[in-house]
C-alpha cells in the first residue's frame, strides 16, 4: 500500500487501491464514498415506506408502520432493531461530534504554525496518520483518513 498525499491541492496524488477512483467525492457527478448507486438506498432508508426516524411516532404504532420502519414484520426482531438503532444514533452523534472537533483542532495547528512562519501541513505526519488508521481498518481506514485530513485543511 502506497498512499500518497499532495500538499497544494489536498487531493491523494495516487493510491493502489484500483477504485473508488474519486475516493472523496470532488469529481462533479461522482458520488464520491457513500453509495448512492442505483439499486442503493444509500445510508438512511428513504423508501417509500420510511416515515422518518425510529423513536419518531406514538408509542404503540401500528405494526404496519414499525414494519416499514424496521424492516420487518416479526415484532421481536423489530424491538432489537429499534433498540440497536438507538445505540448506533449515539454513536453517530458521537462520531460527528469528534470528527467536527479533530477539524477544528487541525486547522487552529495549521493557522498557528503558518502565524509562526512554519508551513501549513506536515506531510510526514499526514502519512503517519494514514499509516494508523491503514493499519487499524485496512484499506477503508485509508479513505477515512483521507477525508479526516481533507476536514482539517479547510478552503486552501
Ligand atoms: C494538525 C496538524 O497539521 C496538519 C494536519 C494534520 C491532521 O489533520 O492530522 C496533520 C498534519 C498536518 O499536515 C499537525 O501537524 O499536527
Amino acid at each position: 500500500m502506497m498512499t500518497d498525499v499532495v500538499e497544494s491541492s489536498g487531493v491523494p496524488a495516487r493510491h493502489d487501491d484500483p477504485a473508488p477512483a474519486d475516493p472523496i467525492g470532488t469529481d462533479p457527478g461522482d458520488a464520491g464514498l457513500i453509495g448512492t448507486g442505483p439499486g442503493e438506498a444509500g445510508p438512511v432508508d428513504a423508501g417509500p415506506g420510511d416515515v422518518g426516524p425510529i423513536g419518531a411516532g406514538p408509542a404503540g404504532a401500528d405494526p404496519g408502520d414499525v414494519a416499514a420502519r424496521t424492516g420487518t414484520g416479526d415484532t421481536a426482531a423489530a424491538e432489537r432493531i429499534v433498540a440497536i438503532r438507538q445505540r448506533i444514533d449515539e454513536i453517530d452523534r458521537t462520531l460527528i461530534a469528534l470528527w467536527q472537533e479533530r477539524a477544528a483542532l487541525s486547522q487552529e495547528v495549521g493557522v498557528t504554525r503558518m502565524a509562526s512562519g512554519g508551513t501549513r501541513l506536515v506531510l510526514s505526519r499526514e502519512r503517519e496518520i494514514l499509516e494508523r488508521f491503514r493499519s487499524e481498518l485496512g484499506a477503508d481506514g485509508t479513505q477515512l483518513a483521507l477525508l479526516l485530513l481533507r476536514a482539517g485543511r479547510g478552503p486552501l
